[in-house]
């Protein structure tokens, strides 16, 4: 069976959970991605016919169910379907301690109510524990939470949950500013409206002196 039945099948028979902030690479098979990336397109268009948008005359719109099935599929809702990007570490060999900030990180990701972007910067703050990692894997991590759809407390937590597991840090913090084109574009149309999640955790959340210094060094980086 070629179609995303099979692949949700599957992933019901193994109790697996796929839901859209979900990453669900681990249950795919070689050529799985092209059949979602078809029925997708497929389903695109007919929601094209559906608008009564003639696509076999108007050429803006010809290839426009392909386009936004490469898109959905391969680009803003690829970190569904990719295997978590590796993270290189080397030992604490000289027993780092200090805090350390890596920011601003460019978010980009989708709200999952109507699949409109979600747009900010982000910062990971990190004071190390037994191991050191390679600052541009912080940000491979969160490029690969991000693209997918979330609510932005959740997407928050789901890359504070993954660089805790992955670093094992002593303290962690992730700081999420974001602006939701579900309240710029359409609904509400706030249009300077941001909405910021703080996640801190361990000496983060322990330590007020710790949280401050973050806080100070962070802040001139709107
Ligand atoms: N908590 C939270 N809410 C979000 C996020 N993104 C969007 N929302 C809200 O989710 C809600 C969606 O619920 P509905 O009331 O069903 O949607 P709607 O009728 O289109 O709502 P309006 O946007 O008010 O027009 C809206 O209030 C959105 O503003 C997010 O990241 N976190």
């Amino acid at each position: 069976m070629s179609s995303t039945q099979a692949i949700r099948e599957r992933l019901h028979d193994a109790g697996a959970s796929f839901a859209a902030n979900d990453n669900i690479a681990e249950y795919l098979l070689p050529g799985d991605i092209d059949v979602i990336q078809a029925e997708v397109e497929q389903h695109v268009q007919a929601v094209l016919e559906a608008l009564v948008i003639d696509t076999s005359r108007d050429h803006n719109t010809k290839a426009t169910a392909k386009r936004v099935a490469r898109m959905y599929v391969r680009e803003v809702f690829a970190g569904r379907f990719e295997s978590a990007p590796e993270i290189t570490g080397f030992p604490n060999a000289s027993g780092l301690n200090e805090l350390y900030t890596l920011g601003p990180i460019a978010v980009r990701s989708t709200c999952s109510h109507h699949l409109v972007p979600m747009t900010g910067r982000m910062w990971v703050g990190v004071v190390p524990g037994e191991k050191v990692i390679g600052i541009s894997k912080l940000v491979r991590v969160a490029n690969w939470i991000m693209s997918r759809p979330h609510i932005q407390e959740e997407a928050a937590v789901m890359l504070a949950d993954e660089l805790e597991r992955r670093i094992q840090p002593k303290g962690l913090a992730v700081i999420v500013r974001a602006q939701h084109q579900c309240m710029i574009w359409r609904g509400v149309r706030e249009t300077d409206t941001i909405m910021i999640t703080n996640i801190m955790r361990g000496a983060f959340r322990d330590d007020r002196t710790l949280r401050s210094e973050f806080m100070a060094l962070i802040k001139d980086q709107p």
